[in-house]
């Protein structure tokens, strides 16, 4: 049976801030994030099966992703708690404020291992994660590939 790739893409709206970044992204600013999530496995050959022709329903992939990912950044605003932000997410929080504190500088890039590592977590021993892609704006974006990463 051939190995089939599938991707499902999702959409998500978040804060963030680089502190200590040389830019305008050191700014409190939010994006309209694009995730493409794309998985690897072979479609189930047994006629019985009610996901018989599938590698993983879509239904079940989304809601991975929504729990691990979406439901978790959207309208959220992300913060590095390793540095004086975490000031600003304090006071944000106290005025009950969605704040999201994470143990890195949230670019792109440090977020899409995040999110690798959580669907990874998630996902049936059979299917793998082959790669993300996250957008940032519509010219920016970082992608994880398994491959790149033993
Ligand atoms: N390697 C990275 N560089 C930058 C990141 C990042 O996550 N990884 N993030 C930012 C900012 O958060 C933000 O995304 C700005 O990026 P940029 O592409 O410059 O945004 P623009 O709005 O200027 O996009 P244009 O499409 O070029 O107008 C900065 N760098
Ligand atoms: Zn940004």
């Amino acid at each position: 049976m051939s190995n089939i790739r599938i991707t499902k893409q999702f959409t998500f709206e978040t804060g963030h801030a680089l502190y200590g970044y040389d830019g305008k992204c050191k700014n409190v600013h939010g994006h309209s994030y694009k995730l493409d999530v794309t998985v690897i496995g072979t479609p189930i050959s047994d006629s019985d099966n009610a996901k018989f022709g599938m590698v993983i329903d879509f239904t079940d992939l989304k809601k991975i992703v929504k729990e691990e990912i979406v439901d978790v950044f959207d309208h959220a605003t992300v913060f590095n708690k390793n540095t004086p932000h975490v000031e600003l997410a304090k006071e944000l929080k106290d005025r009950d404020h969605n704040v999201l504190l994470v143990d890195y500088q949230p670019t792109s890039e440090m977020m899409v291992i995040d999110f690798a590592q959580k669907i990874k977590n998630r996902l049936p021993n059979a299917i793998k994660l082959h790669s993300l892609k996250l957008s940032e704006t519509a010219t920016s974006y970082a992608q994880w590939y398994a491959s790149d990463n033993g």
